[in-house]
């Protein structure tokens, strides 16, 4: 076979990009999560799934490649382009539809690969990793598809709809024993559709187009707890990239207002996209820091939902890729002082807002009970902790822990009970007879009575509720106010609040300039270039009337 590589037929971008982001993080240690969304590339969802699929394998691919010597014989092949296409032609579509050069190279090789993976069943070669099973989940995006017209759809494909289930119970062994060709609506989210796990929509048109959504059961029991009305104005402070967000759209029926705030440049594109192509239209995005954000930026608001940046321990996917960031106690203790802030951010300076939910990717009560445990002491009475159990009509079965304050009033997914990813949920909900605590003061009583005298760096932060977290990015590395060090004195806190305004309003007149084109095209800018490479598919079935 030639080494010679003639370019004349691109490579998939797709297949650049998985290779791309695999490489980085096997050879460099990334977030599989964090490099997907620098990519701006419209199949964020197909690209996941060819990434996870070829670090899941890569045992296999190893031995396959060294087995059919194709490093050997094909030097100038990239090695991890041809784990993806390899990857793709044994595990994923089983087929490669291009005429580039590394597709057909490694297509004249599909006869040996395949009889090499029988070799490989047969000397019992050990996967990487366990395969964790949990269903799949498709939620209709009732936004541009009707529930009924997308069950139709569905069924006319040659699925069957099983009855949906008395209770919660039955719901699980139904979704445990699920087979081709049969699905089931969810238990507690009827536009949210149950099939078999190893069910593969990526490709479907109605997933390019919106019509479906991908979206594990775990990540829409935040915004179901949250349940805003249609007309009502909501906050999603930690947006990106959108799946919660698409959901609380839908709740409101694209009536009223949700603000979406997201920090990272990349992944507020990604929110961006996600917001256009879901229809989102009562989405307004917000490229800033939610811990900068005041109550009159955003009149009338109700309803917030804080989903912040976690461990994410509980994302099944996350478990089975080796070697991804461990949840170490100096990690888990970084995230929780981010969450500790954010939530407390929420539920102090929103004086109009009735109900805030807290959630999780995690299953560490570090960033869960213990959180929400923390906060409860700031707010006193002017918050209650709903419980979930209650609202779930008792038909749910893990909860929070009862060892902490927040006892056994918060919700717990756990994946191998409730078949789908790790999650935790908490929600408070205003007592307006009470006023909320005057939060803004240095040396305010109301934080953390506890740990008086003991002047660590996260109590004079905790105290110091105007300043906010410096670098918000860097969390989980030690740049994380560094600059506090020596004493806490009076003096100091007052000079650091000086500076922090001086610094905070050339920031904002910075973003100004920056997010001022957020308001002359905010969707546009982001997504006219996705839609045209979008390729955008027919639709499932009509579409909804507007
Ligand atoms: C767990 S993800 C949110 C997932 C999202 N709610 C969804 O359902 O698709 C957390 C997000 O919060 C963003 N984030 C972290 N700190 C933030 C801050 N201070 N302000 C706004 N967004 C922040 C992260 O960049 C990340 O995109």
């Amino acid at each position: 076979m030639s080494s010679e590589f003639v370019h004349s037929v691109k490579v998939p971008r797709l297949y650049k990009v998985v290779a791309k982001i695999a490489r980085e993080v096997r050879e460099n240690g990334g977030s599989l999560k964090s490099l997907l969304y620098k990519q701006e590339h419209p199949n964020v969802s197909g690209i996941y799934s060819l990434c996870l699929n070829i670090l899941q394998q890569e045992a296999q691919l190893d031995h396959l490649i060294s087995k059919i010597n194709l490093m050997v014989n094909e030097p100038r092949l990239d090695v991890w382009l041809a784990k993806a296409l390899i990857t793709e032609l044994l595990w994923g579509k089983k087929t490669l539809k291009s005429n580039c050069k590394p597709v057909k190279t490694i297509l004249s090789y599909e006869k040996q690969l395949k009889k090499e993976l029988i070799n490989i069943a047969n000397e019992k070669l050990q996967p990487s990793i366990k395969t964790v099973k949990k269903a799949r989940y498709v939620r209709i995006n009732t936004l541009i598809l009707q529930l009924k017209d997308g069950i139709s759809h569905f069924q006319e494909e040659g699925w069957s709809l099983l009855p949906r289930c008395s209770s919660y119970k039955q719901h699980l062994n139904a979704v445990k024993s699920l087979k081709y060709p049969n699905f089931i609506q969810d238990f507690h989210i009827p536009e949210l559709l149950v099939f078999p796990a190893d069910t593969n929509f990526y490709d479907y048109p109605g997933y390019q187009n919106g019509e479906i959504i991908l979206q594990d059961k775990a990540s829409c029991l935040p915004t179901l707890l949250l349940n805003p009305r249609p007309e009502s104005v909501v906050l999603d402070m930690c947006a990106a990239p959108g799946m919660k967000l698409s959901h609380l759209a839908a709740i409101m029926k694209n009536k009223g207002k949700v603000y979406a705030v997201e920090i990272d440049q990349s992944r507020y594109l990604t929110l961006c996209r996600q917001v256009e192509v879901a229809d989102a239209s009562c989405v307004k995005t917000i490229n800033k820091d939610a811990l900068t954000l005041k109550a009159d930026e955003l009149p009338n608001l109700e309803y917030i939902l804080v989903d912040p940046s976690c461990s994410g321990s509980g994302m099944l996917d996350r478990k089975l890729i080796p070697n991804e960031e461990k949840s170490t106690p100096e990690r888990l203790k970084k995230l929780q002082t981010f969450q500790v802030f954010l939530l407390r951010h929420a539920l102090l300076n929103f004086p109009k807002v009735k109900r805030v939910v807290y959630s999780t990717c995690s299953i560490h009560p570090e960033e869960n009970e213990q959180v929400v445990d923390e906060v409860l002491e700031n707010v006193g009475n002017a918050y209650k902790l709903v419980p979930v159990r209650k609202l779930l009509k008792e038909d749910w079965l893990n909860f929070s822990s009862k060892e902490y304050k927040c006892s056994d009033n918060c919700l717990y997914a756990i994946s191998d009970v409730d078949l789908c990813n790790g999650f935790f949920v908490a929600v408070f909900e205003r007592n307006f007879k009470v006023p909320l605590p005057k939060y803004n003061k240095i040396g305010n009583s109301t934080v953390n009575e506890k740990k008086k005298g003991q002047d660590t760096k996260e109590n004079q932060r905790k105290r110091n509720f105007k300043v906010p977290l410096p670098k918000y990015n860097k969390i989980g590395n030690s740049t994380v106010n560094e600059k506090k060090k020596g004493q806490d004195t009076k003096e100091n806190q007052e000079s650091n609040l000086k500076k922090n305004d001086q610094r905070n309003r050339k920031k904002r007149s910075i973003r100004k300039k920056a997010t001022d084109n957020e308001n002359v095209s905010p969707k546009r800018k982001a997504n006219n270039k996705t839609v045209q490479n979008n390729n955008y598919m027919p639709a499932m079935k009509k579409r909804k009337k507007k």
